[in-house]
């Protein structure tokens, strides 16, 4: 069976393929190598004979999770690469292989599976914006802090405002203007979520009308999925695109 991992800068995503390399078996999200490998470990079942992966994670700490892999398992592992052109998209930076690996993966798959112009958010530590047009042409994207960077930095750069994560996900029950500090940085976040879409949003129609697809993507999607009514939640968009970057033979 063939493991896939996608490696965030906070979490790790993780699942098992039947030897078909199509049908996932199981998943999961993990914040170390250590859980991944405790989560793979009562696995014998898998099987594991391949490993792809994607990472956006240092040299060095990527390095270190494919070794302990290799270790494991005895796995072979693939890993994406940067590539200026690829599945009929054109990378748009100016220095390609500067394009988060993620960020190529998730437009490929979106384009792939649009098959015309889309429009590609991941939000994940980052929030992340890309434009592909109708010809594979990445116009670019646009990076932000995404909602555990916002939030932490009103944590650690205020003295007076502190709150658990139960409250936080309470306090998204509403976008009403909030009443206690907890609600009042929540829900302002989320404007900010709501307020970055929609901006992308009039972007996109300014190039392409009404003819283009809206991925979203990456942990947090669902907190903004009320904002597109037409948008495509895909949680696995990265999955996708890395089947495309790496095929297994
Ligand atoms: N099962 C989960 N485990 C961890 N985080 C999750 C989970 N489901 C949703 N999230 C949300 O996803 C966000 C991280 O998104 P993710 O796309 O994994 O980030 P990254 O790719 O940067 O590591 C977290 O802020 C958290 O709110
Ligand atoms: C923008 C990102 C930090 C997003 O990472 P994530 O939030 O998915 O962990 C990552 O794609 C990255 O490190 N990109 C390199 C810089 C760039 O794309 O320009
Ligand atoms: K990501």
């Amino acid at each position: 069976m063939i493991l896939e991992l996608d490696c965030g800068n906070s979490f790790i995503k993780w699942r098992v393929l039947r030897s078909d390399a199509v049908t996932p078996i199981e998943g999961g999200v993990v914040s170390s190598d250590g859980d991944l490998l405790v989560s793979l470990k009562d696995a014998e079942k898998f099987q594991l004979k391949k490993c792809r992966l994607v990472s956006v994670r240092t040299p060095e700490e990527t390095d270190s999770l494919v070794a302990m892999l290799v270790n494991a398992f005895g796995v072979s592992v693939v890993r994406a690469i940067p590539t200026r052109e690829m599945a009929g998209v054109r990378n748009g930076y100016e220095d390609f292989e500067r394009l988060g690996l993620d960020r190529w993966l998730a437009l490929l798959g979106g384009y792939h599976l649009a098959a015309g112009a889309c429009l590609v958010l991941d939000f994940g530590t980052a929030i992340t914006a890309d434009f592909v047009a109708a010809d594979g042409e990445h116009l670019g994207g646009f990076i932000c802090p995404g909602m555990p960077l916002m939030r932490n930095q009103l944590r650690t750069h205020t003295r007076r405002i502190r709150y658990d994560d139960t409250a936080a996900e309470r306090a998204h029950e509403s976008l009403a203007p909030g009443r206690t500090t907890v609600e009042a940085v929540e829900r302002g976040c989320l404007l900010m979520l709501r307020g970055f879409v929609l901006t992308q949003l009039e972007l996109a129609r300014q190039y392409w009308g009404q003819d283009f697809v809206v991925f979203l993507t990456g942990g947090d999607a669902n907190l903004v999925s009320g904002v597109v009514p037409g948008a495509r939640v895909v949680p696995d968009l990265v999955f996708v695109g890395l089947a495309m970057a790496c095929p297994l033979s």
